[in-house]
């Protein structure tokens, strides 16, 4: 049986944290930030003819100001990102799928974990990581199609308060699963 499970979530709000636990669950585990930055690297030399630069950061700096950049952006990456996708989940098995922008790049799941925290959480957590304000109020800005959808994990209380909620999740997919 093949069962797939998306977590998405705005930016910081604990998705890989989410994502983690049920990898250590031994569910198998796709990111599709990462899928972005292998398809990214394949199509450098589109990349650099549109941008101007093969920088990620610079082009984070042009995409997340300006929707219609990172539109152009988005129909370079997303359609191998998707392929890719499928190819990671064509066997069988319980499948962990973190994807912020679940529903832009059109990804079909079979449950939907949306994890979600205040802004000032958001804010906190990102900046004890090295994020500038500026850059969080963009992305979120840009993440504004992001909805809670599915289970809804609230994660603005510590990672253990998080780690028992996810027990008790775990317990009931396991039954669903299996
Ligand atoms: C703009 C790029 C070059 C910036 O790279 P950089 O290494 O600086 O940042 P990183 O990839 O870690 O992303 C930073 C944050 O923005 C979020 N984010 C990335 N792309 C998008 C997007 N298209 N829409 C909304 N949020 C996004 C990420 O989930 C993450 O939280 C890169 O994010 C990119 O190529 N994005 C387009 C591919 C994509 O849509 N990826 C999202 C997969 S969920
Ligand atoms: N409940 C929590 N208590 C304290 N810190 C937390 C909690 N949940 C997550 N964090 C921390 O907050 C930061 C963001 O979490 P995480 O990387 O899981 O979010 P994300 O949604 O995957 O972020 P991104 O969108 O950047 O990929 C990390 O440093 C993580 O360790």
């Amino acid at each position: 049986m093949k069962f797939i499970i998306c977590v998405t979530g705005k930016i910081g709000t604990g998705k890989t944290t989410v994502s983690t636990f049920f990898k250590n669950k031994g569910f198998k585990y796709i990111n599709m930030d990462e899928i972005g930055k292998k398809v990214f690297y394949e199509k450098i030399n589109k990349i650099k003819n549109l941008f101007g630069t093969e920088n990620r950061k610079e082009i984070a700096k042009i995409v997340f100001d300006n929707p219609s950049e990172l539109k152009k952006l988005e129909e370079t990456l997303h359609p191998d990102m998707l392929k890719y996708l499928y190819e990671r989940t064509k066997d069988e098995g319980t499948y962990i799928v973190e994807a912020a922008i679940k529903r832009r790049l059109g990804i079909k799941s079979d449950l939907t974990i949306t994890v979600s925290c205040s802004k000032k959480i958001i804010y906190e957590r990102l900046q004890n990581r090295g994020l500038k304000k500026e850059l969080i109020e963009k992305i979120l800005e840009i993440q504004s199609d992001i909805i809670d959808e599915g289970i809804i994990i609230r994660n603005d209380a510590s990672l253990e308060v998080l780690s028992e909620n996810l027990e008790k999740i775990y317990k009931i997919l396991e039954k669903t699963i299996k």
